[in-house]
This record gives C-alpha cells, sequence and structure tokens, in this order.
C-alpha cells in the first residue's frame, strides 16, 4: 500500500508520519507539501528526521490519485475545504485531521470556524470518524475527529448512550498541552506566557463544540446542549475532559460502572479505570483513552475524567486507527505504542 500526506511539516503531520513508516500494511509513503515548486529533502525541511533521505514533492492532486493509493491531509483549518473536490470526485481515499469536512451544515461550519465552507455536497459525503464507535470500513472520505471532541465523546458516550443522566446538565471542564495549537506560535502558546500558567480561551465558541453535539444527539436525541469549556495548559502533549452531570433518579454508581465496562469490552484503544482517575501521562505516546468515573451520591454527579494523546489518539493515532478499518487491517496495526516514561 503506497499513502500520501500532505501537511509533513506541521506537528500532526509529523507524528503521522512516524506511524506510517512502521505500520506493516504500509509499503512507500509519499509526502507533498504546498508550498514547493520542485523536490525538496524532507531532512532539510523538518530537521527531526535529519536522517530520512525521502523526498518532498511539490503538491499535485493528480500525482496523489496516480501514485498512492490515499491520502492523509495533515493540514490546516481551511485547507481541505478548497483541496477536497477532485478526490471526492475520484471517489480517491481521504483521511483529513482538520475540522473542514466534520459538520454537516456550511453555516454552521462558518459560525464555528470563522473560514468559508466546503460546499454542502462535500460535506455530506465524509464520515465522522470517531474510530471506537463508527467504522470507516468502506468509507471514501473521512472526517477524523478534533482532540477535545474525542476524549470529551469517549468519556460521554456510556452516560448518554444508557440514558443515565440528565441531558440538560453536561458541563465539560478540558485541558490541554500547547501542541494541540500546532507549530504556530501565538501570544498565549509563547513560553513566557504558557509556562507556570493556566489560560481559559474560547469561552462557549470552541469549534469542537459542534460536532461534539452531532455525534452526541446521533446516540440520543434528549441532548440540547452542552457546557463547554478549554484551557491552555503548560504541557506539551495531552488532553484531559474532565466531564460533570447529574444522574437521572435512581441511577447509582453500579449502573454507571456496569455501562462503562460493558461499552468499553472488546475495545482495544479505550482503557476504563473504574475510580482509578487517569492521569495524562498514563497516555502520551500511545493511542489510548483512558477513563476513569466517580459517583457522588451526596450531590447526585457523576465525573468522567478521560485522558489522551491530543496528537496520536486526538489525531494521527485515530487517523491510522481509521486507514486499519477502511482497508480492513487489523485494528491496531502500527498502533501497538507504549506510553513515554517516566
Ligand atoms: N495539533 C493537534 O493536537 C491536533 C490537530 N488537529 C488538526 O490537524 C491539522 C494539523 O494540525 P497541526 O499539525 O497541529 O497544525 P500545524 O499548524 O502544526 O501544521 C499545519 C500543516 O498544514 C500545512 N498547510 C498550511 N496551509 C496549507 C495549505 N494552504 N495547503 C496545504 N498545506 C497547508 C502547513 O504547512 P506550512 O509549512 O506551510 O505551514 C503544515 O504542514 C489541523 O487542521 C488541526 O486543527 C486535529 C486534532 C489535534
Ligand atoms: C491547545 C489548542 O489550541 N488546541 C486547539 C485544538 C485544535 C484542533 O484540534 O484542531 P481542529 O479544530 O482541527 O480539531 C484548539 O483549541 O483550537
Amino acid at each position: 500500500m503506497q499513502v500520501a500526506v500532505v501537511g509533513i511539516t506541521g506537528y500532526a503531520g509529523m507524528v503521522l508520519y512516524q506511524l506510517l513508516r512502521q505500520h506493516p500494511e504500509v509499503d512507500g509513503i509519499n509526502l507533498y507539501d504546498h508550498k514547493l515548486t520542485k523536490n525538496e529533502k524532507l531532512s532539510e525541511m523538518v530537521p527531526a528526521f535529519y536522517t530520512d533521505e525521502t523526498f518532498v514533492q511539490p503538491y499535485s492532486p493528480d500525482s496523489i490519485m496516480a501514485d498512492n493509493q490515499l491520502v492523509f491531509f495533515a493540514t490546516s483549518a481551511g485547507v481541505t475545504s478548497k483541496l477536497s473536490r477532485p478526490y471526492i470526485e475520484a471517489d480517491f481515499p481521504v483521511i483529513d485531521l482538520s475540522g473542514d469536512l466534520r459538520l454537516n451544515d456550511e453555516a454552521e461550519y462558518e459560525r464555528w470556524y470563522h473560514k468559508p465552507s466546503a460546499s454542502k455536497q462535500a460535506l455530506n459525503s465524509a464520515h465522522y470518524g470517531l474510530a471506537d464507535f463508527e467504522s470507516a470500513h468502506e468509507q471514501k472520505y473521512v472526517a477524523n475527529p478534533g482532540c477535545y471532541a474525542t476524549a470529551t465523546l469517549l468519556g460521554l458516550a456510556p452516560l448518554v448512550q444508557a440514558d443515565l443522566i440528565d441531558p440538560d446538565t453536561i458541563i465539560v471542564d478540558a485541558k490541554s498541552g500547547t501542541s494541540g495549537a500546532g507549530k504556530n506560535p501565538a501570544q498565549s502558546t509563547h513560553f513566557t506566557q504558557a509556562n507556570d500558567n493556566l489560560q481559559i480561551y474560547k469561552p462557549n465558541q470552541h469549534q469542537h463544540i459542534p460536532e461534539i453535539m452531532l455525534e452526541l444527539q446521533h446516540w440520543n436525541d434528549h441532548v440540547k446542549a452542552i457546557q463547554f469549556m478549554t484551557t491552555l495548559i503548560p504541557i506539551t502533549r495531552g488532553i484531559m475532559s474532565t466531564i460533570y452531570a447529574k444522574v437521572e433518579p435512581g441511577v447509582d454508581a453500579k449502573q454507571i460502572d456496569r455501562a462503562y465496562k460493558q461499552t468499553y469490552e472488546g475495545k482495544p484503544f479505550v482503557n476504563y479505570t473504574g475510580e482509578h482517575l487517569p492521569d495524562i501521562k498514563q497516555v502520551v505516546g500511545t493511542n489510548n483513552c483512558n477513563i476513569g468515573v466517580v459517583y457522588n451520591p451526596v450531590t447526585g454527579t457523576v465525573m468522567a475524567d478521560s485522558v489522551i494523546d491530543n496528537l496520536l489518539k486526538g489525531a494521527a493515532g485515530q487517523a491510522v486507527q481509521n486507514f486499519n478499518q477502511m482497508f480492513d487491517y487489523q485494528e491496531t496495526s502500527g498502533l501497538e505504542l507504549q506510553t513515554f516514561l517516566p
């Protein structure tokens, strides 16, 4: 299998390339960059790959479709809304790590992303690839979920699917390391500002709210809204999504425990840890989502703590999981990773 990657100079693209290089079903990887007019050495463009003799090629949809069986786009928001068309028209497989085709309504995309949307037809042709619930098998255009959305949806799924909580009471307090913001420095990610600091950002305006809502409503149409906050924390990798909700009358800790065990039994990348609340370091370096849950009978509140590595389960790792599903490879192929220790 020959695959193409666009966006190798970005954080998610670099991590994706590392995964694909050791994937047993991938024979070759062709890299493409939009700024090039002729081939350039990867080692010159991305010094982290200084021993790699691969050349990066100028971006060309015709070459991509002629020389590969699938293309991964690890590109900034607003890119695939413009570039997806020839692939969709040719029914050529795409895995898109950006948010451009995750929603199904043009006005919703423009409201949350503040950019022109892809066409309605393109939005409708994409499959939302929350890989632990929605198989990408036989799909052609996979919109890989957002990092916060992945941690939050996996943390909420058993509660929402089994109707264990009052759907009007969901509050999510999510925190991310700075690599989630990509490679371009900003005021909030400047070392002096990010280090020794916590910064709440995009209050009630985060672009992952609408994709979370779409999936929650797909599971349970009683969910009308969520309260969702994001905080930038001084670590490089990792997301913790802390989720609170009031349980429905009569629901107890045992029922909640049973729902998580049943939902995640047999899912290789989701580990339910019961009342042992996971920390971010447990999953950094892996494609895992670890979820711990505690119930407070005094307030009738359940709290789920869901952690992922934003660049793996939240981006490149889930993209490879979707790739495995698309081509019927073993779900864990290329993803048998170990936590960075200590
Ligand atoms: N970082 C994360 O944790 C996560 C990121 N994502 C999403 O994945 C995508 C990549 O994220 P990330 O790697 O962090 O972002 P970066 O900003 O680090 O990298 C973006 C990449 O897109 C390329 N690019 C920018 N404009 C264009 C264009 N017009 N045509 C083609 N390529 C272009 C950049 O190339 P150049 O060298 O020119 O800048 C770069 O390679 C984004 O859509 C992001 O929102 C999703 C989940 C998690
Ligand atoms: C820390 C940080 O800034 N994180 C980014 C996550 C972006 C991301 O995951 O990109 P998509 O919108 O393509 O999913 C943010 O909150 O916007």
